[in-house]
């Protein structure tokens, strides 16, 4: 209710634009119709009133200071290329520059409001497990550290920082990330990556303590039909943020 719909503009690698244009068809939100474009130029000339980020950490570090730095705000999917100093602080200054700022998408997850509060509040510990079936990390670094063909139990094949994990897993732990930004930072963050045979979706754990809360949180995402690394949550959650843009009531 009150929501006007956004006219929506897809940035696409070349090659890319024939098959969204084909998926998008005739789709048409009262009198507006998606437009696909295949430069930035050509996307920064349609004058978005916010862009969000869903193609990689690359994408991030490519185009996220010159569009903040163009005074509009940015919604990050790819949240892991702010464990990147460098990137986290070129991001920062463009965003203070432009006078305006990046957001932080949940994504598969959610509990960040929470995991800020108890921040608020001091926390003890914060541990994320991921876990998802052997094919969601296929093209990964868990390939050189086990058979993902024949594995028969659940196995354990990262277990360090939220840093290392959401750098490299680019496409599979920006979540790490998001929870390291939210509550006790990059290095303290403790994540495991699962590989799991007897799952079909993502399973996200994040358990916490603090001066105000005790958390454990378990979410069970549904792959995306075109990504088994990525739970459909997160497409949700980016919407989320773009209707939060436009209404007046915020949730
Ligand atoms: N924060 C979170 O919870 C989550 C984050 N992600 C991240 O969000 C991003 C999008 O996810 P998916 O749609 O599943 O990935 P995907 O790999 O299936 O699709 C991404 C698309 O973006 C395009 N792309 C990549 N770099 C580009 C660039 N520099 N310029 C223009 N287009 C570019 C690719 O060609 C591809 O078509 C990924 O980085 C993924 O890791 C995905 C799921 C959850
Ligand atoms: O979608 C998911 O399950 C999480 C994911 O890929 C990410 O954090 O990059």
């Amino acid at each position: 209710a009150g929501m006007r719909f956004p006219t929506l503009t897809f940035l696409v690698p070349q090659g890319s634009a024939e098959r969204v244009r084909d998926r998008i068809g005739t789709w048409q939100e009262g009198d507006t119709c998606p437009t696909v474009v295949t430069t930035y130029d050509a996307f920064m000339a349609a004058r978005p009133d916010i862009v969000v980020e869903c193609a990689s950490q690359q994408a991030v570090t490519m185009y996220g200071a010159d569009v903040l730095a163009a005074g509009v705000p940015l919604v990050l999917a790819s949240v892991g290329a702010l464990a990147d100093d460098d990137v986290r602080t070129s991001l920062q200054r463009a965003a203070s520059f432009g006078g305006t700022r990046y957001l932080v998408a949940p994504g598969a997850i959610g509990a960040l409001d929470v995991l800020v509060a108890a921040r608020l509040s001091g926390l003890r510990e914060v541990i994320y497990h991921s876990r998802k079936p052997p094919q969601a990390w296929r093209g990964t670094l868990a390939e050189q550290k086990m058979s993902l063909d024949t594995l028969s139990v659940p196995e354990v094949f990262f277990d360090g920082t939220a840093r290392a994990a959401a750098l490299d897993y680019p496409k599979n732990a920006n979540v790490a990330a998001a929870i390291a930004l939210a509550g006790v930072g990059f290095e303290k963050t403790r994540v495991r990556l699962i590989a799991d045979p007897g799952i079909t979706g993502n399973i996200h754990e994040i358990v916490f303590d603090s001066g105000c809360t005790t958390v454990s949180i378990r979410l069970e995402g549904r792959a995306s039909p075109d990504n088994p690394r990525t739970s459909q949550t997160a497409g949700y959650s980016l919407a989320r943020l773009v209707i939060n843009h436009v209404t007046c009531e915020v949730i």
